[in-house]
């Protein structure tokens, strides 16, 4: 779409289905434009008292003066600002009230949005621009109604006012006054295209920015121990400029576009004073104006410009509040990724069995991290995936708990296509211990708690009874309530993995998928999350990602993937009797142990 009415009408589809997520918008829609009315009929009022005024006493000769003109006048002159004055100031809290009602309601949509993406849309690169998305980019649509995108009701009002008494006092010379606004006007919206695409890079380089700080505040840590902190501020510094240099960029073009509107009013006014002027001395005969209306009309063509160059100037900026809100509406146009119980199939009661049939996976196209793999998991199964890292191991993991779904093939859990498992489902009968489990800023019970729904004191306890980390829960600091800290980081590697492994038995799921932590723990704790493994995996199907080459040894089987894709499979003691790859590998880590 191009050109300004192309523009225009961009920017209205945006506006529409902004509204389709914030109903409440048009709520008593009716007051607004009656208030706005009454604001702008008011307003006007004032000039019309002067012509009266000036016609009827102040310009006439003594005879003809009538005593009351005057302080009619002047009464009629208070009550309309009055009326003006309390319309606007009524107007305008509805409007500032409406608006962030709205803001809000799609800032709450555009957060309860990001739970039903596909887990492939939160990875860190796109965590920081749908903080943007959240944030900064509703808080531009909020500047723009407060700086002056509400005023855009106020404004047309006055200006639809305006014109009609214009029109009535002499409509040559208002429709004058019309034409050279409209001229300015476009050509001020013309000045916009530049302003709109310089907007566009400024959102473009808000979101890099967000990415980059997100980014790099991950990798905070990292960077300090690694002594490369100068080149993360380097990349951070770099993206502050471009920022800058962005916003910069867009003053230029605004500039050009306020002094448009500057010349536009002072040629306006210039005009009909000389038009008035000639047609007092008798130049221009179809003019017949006044003293007093001349005066009027001058008051009326402020009325009139003023809020037109308001507006165009406000739409210039409402370009910046447009792009911010095509990006949250982007959000919400993204597909959700949930399965709701009355679409998909839930799982059958009992063991969970998995079979895979020619499943591949690719994370982008045409690029493929899986090739083919046909595997069938039995029901209480333990399995352990090994192979060197970038194998596919990670991304083996993801498809089994439907964190992603297969390019092609078919991936069967527990009879049902994993696409179809209902999400409820999949929350209830399925988990999944990464290797740094996420804890939130709060205490060891409530994150242990997060496993079910409505868990309370008691269940946790039972739950860490059961396996055997009792112990170790009074031992800590405050017991139970003890604060995990910000990410978990008030406690140690293995105190994390033992809250997850809690929080994972209390969902007492038929399928269990480990990511087995490869940061080394004290050997006691290493003992106490090995006693608490062996027992959340019983009598459950098991998969494993084994670091460590005695979980593959102590599991029912063992897949070891190579490149991609999945080259051997069976009992730990079938492989080592093979001699392929999984012996060598074995054999390896049999020779260094015994060192
Ligand atoms: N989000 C992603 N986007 C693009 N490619 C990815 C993504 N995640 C993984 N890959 C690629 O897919 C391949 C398999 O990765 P995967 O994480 O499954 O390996 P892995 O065996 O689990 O490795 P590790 O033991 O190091 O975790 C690798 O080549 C990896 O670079």
């Amino acid at each position: 779409m191009t050109g300004p009415v192309g523009r225009i009408r961009a920017a209205g589809t945006a506006a529409r289905a902004g509204f389709a997520h914030t109903p409440r918008v048009f709520a008593g829609a009716w007051l607004t434009a009656l208030l706005a009315f009454a604001g702008a009929g008011g307003r006007i009022v004032v000039p019309l008292t002067v012509q009266y005024a000036l016609d009827h006493a102040l310009l006439e000769n003594d005879g003809a003066r009538d005593g009351h003109v005057l302080p009619v006048a002047v009464a009629i002159g208070a009550v309309a600002v009055t009326v003006a004055g309390v319309s606007s100031w009524l107007l305008n809290r509805r409007l500032v009230r409406t608006a962030e009602t709205a803001l809000a309601q799609l800032r709450e949509r555009a957060f309860t949005h990001v739970f039903i993406l596909a887990p492939g849309a939160l990875d860190d690169r796109r965590r920081g621009s749908l903080v943007s998305r959240v944030t900064s980019d509703v808080d531009t649509v909020s500047q723009f109604t407060q700086a002056g995108g509400i005023t855009l009701v106020t404004n047309l009002a006055q200006m639809v006012t305006a014109a009609s008494v214009m029109l009535v006092y002499s409509w040559p010379l208002a429709l004058l006054v019309i034409a050279v606004s409209v001229l300015a006007a476009v050509a001020m919206r013309l000045t916009q295209r530049v302003i709109a695409q310089r907007f566009g890079d400024v959102r473009t380089a808000i979101a890099a920015l967000y990415d980059g700080i997100s980014d790099m505040l991950h990798g905070v840590e990292v960077a300090r121990s690694y002594g490369v902190t100068d080149r993360v501020h380097t990349r951070v510094d770099h993206l502050i400029t471009g920022t800058e240099r962005a916003l910069l960029r867009t003053q230029r073009p605004l500039s050009v576009n306020m002094s448009l509107g500057e010349a536009a009013s002072g040629l306006i006014t210039t005009t009909v004073v000389l038009f008035g002027a000639a047609a007092g001395a008798g130049y221009v005969g179809w003019l017949d104006l006044t003293a007093g209306q001349l005066v009027a009309f001058l008051f009326l063509i402020t009325f009139f410009v003023r809020p037109l160059q308001f507006s165009v100037s406000i739409l210039g900026e409402s370009q910046s509040a447009v792009a911010g809100l095509r990006r949250v509406l982007a959000l919400l146009a993204e597909p959700s990724a949930v399965v709701p119980d009355d679409v998909g199939v839930p799982l059958p009661a009992g063991g969970i069995a998995l079979r895979l049939r020619g499943v591949e996976f690719g994370y982008t196209e045409g690029t493929r991290a899986l090739y083919p793999v046909d595997l069938t998991i039995a029901p209480h199964e333990h399995v352990a995936i090994v192979g060197e890292t970038g194998s596919g191991k990670s991304t083996f993991a993801k498809l089994i708990t439907r964190q992603l779904v297969p390019t092609r093939g078919v991936l069967e859990i527990a009879g049902v296509d994993s696409r179809r498992v209902t999400d409820t489902s999949l929350s209830r009968r399925i988990a999944i211990v990464p290797q740094e489990a996420f804890l939130f800023d709060r205490s060891v019970a409530e994150n242990i708690a997060l496993g079910r729904r409505g868990a309370t004191r008691h269940d946790v306890e039972d739950v860490l009874d059961d396996l055997g980390l009792q112990g170790w829960a009074d031992g800590l600091l405050d017991g139970l309530d003890t604060l995990a800290g910000s990410r978990g980081e008030a406690l140690s590697a293995g105190e994390r993995q033992l809250v997850a492994l809690a929080r994972t038995a209390l969902i007492d799921p038929d399928l269990l998928v480990l990511d087995e932590a490869t940061n080394g723990v004290d050997p006691a704790t290493d003992v106490r999350v090995q006693r608490a493994l062996a027992q959340l995996t019983k009598g459950r199907t098991t998969v494993t990602i084994a670091h460590r080459m005695i979980t593959a040894e102590s599991a029912d089987t063992v897949g070891l993937f190579h490149e991609g894709r999945l080259v051997e499979h069976g009992p730990h003691d079938a492989l080592v009797a093979r001699g392929g790859r999984y012996a060598a590998l074995y054999g390896a880590w049999v020779a260094m142990n015994s060192l």
